[in-house]
């Protein structure tokens, strides 16, 4: 049994003010007594929410890290720094830093070794273009991203690792996959899983993300390999956000 993960990637959003707010408001909030639910902040907000969110339900994760743990490397932040501040989960692989940040697919394995490495889940993002759907490369381009993370890996390792899809086209542009076309895609990540190692597919977490909101949740997260959202726009609305957590029931 898959528990479901809801995570909020805030992106470069957010504030001091609103992080004390989801700590308030999910403290005694309504929730699905199975259900995992992460806030990823930008990193500067992380100590606030570290402490905002004890004693509540929100478990935190960060956008990104670097591979290496320490050094000269001016305006990066390593895993051990995030592990200090309670971080659980780490985004890898976000299409945002594919593009704006020419993120490779070996910087994206690095980076998840990186999380594995000091104990933080990472959330590997994968998810093709418009041009790639409609060239018909959909499950190329998003079976080369897992792969090259997840065939590279040790077994123990591979466990630990959620994917989410994210087809580039539904971020932030309000044009959801409709669940049949995220459904289509992950039931394939988990059959490329399975020729690994069949137990390990049955137990991967995969999310959906792009244009996830409290309309749409439910009917993407009734979907046989959906187990999760990662949801971005709508993870700045606490009443939005709730509605999404409690969609996961
Ligand atoms: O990129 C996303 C989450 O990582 C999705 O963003 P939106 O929910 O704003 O489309």
């Amino acid at each position: 049994m898959r528990t479901p993960l809801i995570a909020g990637n805030w992106k470069m959003n957010g504030s001091a003010e609103l992080v004390h707010a989801f700590g308030e408001r999910f403290r005694d909030a309504a929730l699905p007594a199975a259900l995992d639910i992460a806030v990823i902040p930008p990193f500067p907000y992380l100590h606030a929410a570290y402490q905002a969110f004890q004693g509540t339900p929100l478990t935190l994760g960060a956008q990104t890290l670097n591979p290496l743990n320490s050094g000269a490397h001016t305006g990066e932040v390593s895993g051990p720094m995030l592990k200090e501040f309670g971080v659980t989960y780490a985004l890898v692989g976000h299409s945002e830093r594919r593009q704006l940040y020419r993120e490779t697919d070996d910087d994206v394995y690095a980076r998840t070794l990186a999380a594995l490495n000091v104990g933080i889940t990472p959330i590997l993002c994968v998810g093709e273009t418009l041009e790639d759907r409609d060239g018909g490369s959909t499950m190329d381009v998003v079976l080369r991203q897992v792969g090259h993370v997840m065939a590279r890996l040790e077994t123990e390792q591979r466990e630990q690792v959620v994917i989410a899809y994210e087809p580039i086209w539904a971020i932030g542009t309000g044009r959801t996959a409709t669940s049949e076309q995220a459904q289509d895609v992950m039931s394939g990540i988990r059959a490329y899983q399975g020729e690994f190692d069949t137990q390990l597919a049955q137990q991967l977490r995969l999310l959906y993300g792009g244009s996830m909101n409290a309309k749409n949740a439910a009917e993407l997260l009734a979907q046989p390999d959906i187990d999760g959202g990662l949801v971005g726009g709508a993870s700045l609305k606490i009443d939005d956000f709730h509605a999404i957590c409690q969609s996961a029931g």
